[in-house]
């Protein structure tokens, strides 16, 4: 499978580089913000992925497909497997101390994923052209190893983290800005703002 062309590096794209900062290998990167649909510990119907640092700059992730997580009587809705790609892909910014937010996405939806399924996901940066971050990603049936059922390439694009503040709905902003916790995730990201 080939990207199209708008998920093609343009010549002249820098390889990616690994942030001195990131955190290590192996390292759980924790939910970017609680609410968040795919990370967010306090979203009952969310996916949990858990995300992991990978080597250079790349993460692992894990999410187990539930009930709720149902397209066709025990299979996993597409547009649900494709957010759990959409988040193992922006969990690459905690390793580039980006912040990001998906401008692109295509996936490739290869094998069916059974509800009880952990999908095993990794996804790596390919190139970096000026604000634009060329990724790639795919999830994995049941092991690291195992068939792939599901992969994607994404064009995630940097902003500055008054891109949310000018976008959200006023009431979350609000209470993220007066969450000391939500507040210090923002910064780990804005290393130049
Ligand atoms: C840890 C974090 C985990 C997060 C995981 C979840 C991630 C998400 O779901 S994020 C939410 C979904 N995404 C969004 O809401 C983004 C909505 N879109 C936007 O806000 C804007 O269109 C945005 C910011 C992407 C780009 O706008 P703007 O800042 O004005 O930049 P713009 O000049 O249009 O684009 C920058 C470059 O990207 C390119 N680009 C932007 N969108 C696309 C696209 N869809 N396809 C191809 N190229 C694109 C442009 O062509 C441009 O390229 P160049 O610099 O070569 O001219």
């Amino acid at each position: 499978m080939i990207a199209s062309d708008k998920l093609t590096p343009p010549p002249g794209a820098a390889e990616p580089v690994r942030h001195p900062d990131a955190p290590a290998p192996g390292q759980l990167l924790g939910p970017h913000y609680d609410q968040c649909f795919g990370c967010g510990g306090d979203q009952p119907h969310g996916l949990h992925l858990a995300a992991r640092a990978g080597e250079g700059v790349s993460v692992t992730a894990e999410f187990t497909v539930k009930a709720a997580h149902q397209g066709a009587p025990g299979l996993a809705h597409g547009g649900v497997l494709t957010s759990a790609l959409d988040e193992t892909l922006g969990a690459l910014s905690w390793l580039l101390r980006t912040i990001t937010v998906t401008g692109r996405l295509e996936t490739d939806f290869l094998r069916p994923v059974p509800v009880d399924t952990t999908l095993h996901l990794d996804a790596r940066v390919l190139a970096v052209a000026g604000r634009k971050i060329y990724s790639t990603a795919a999830g994995r049936l049941g092991a690291p190893e195992g068939p792939v059922a599901v992969r994607a390439d994404a064009l995630f694009v940097e902003v500055k983290v008054d891109h949310f503040v000018r976008h959200g709905r006023d009431r979350e902003i609000q209470a993220a800005m007066a969450d000391p916790d939500q507040v210090r995730r923002a910064r780990a990201f804005e290393v130049n703002p």
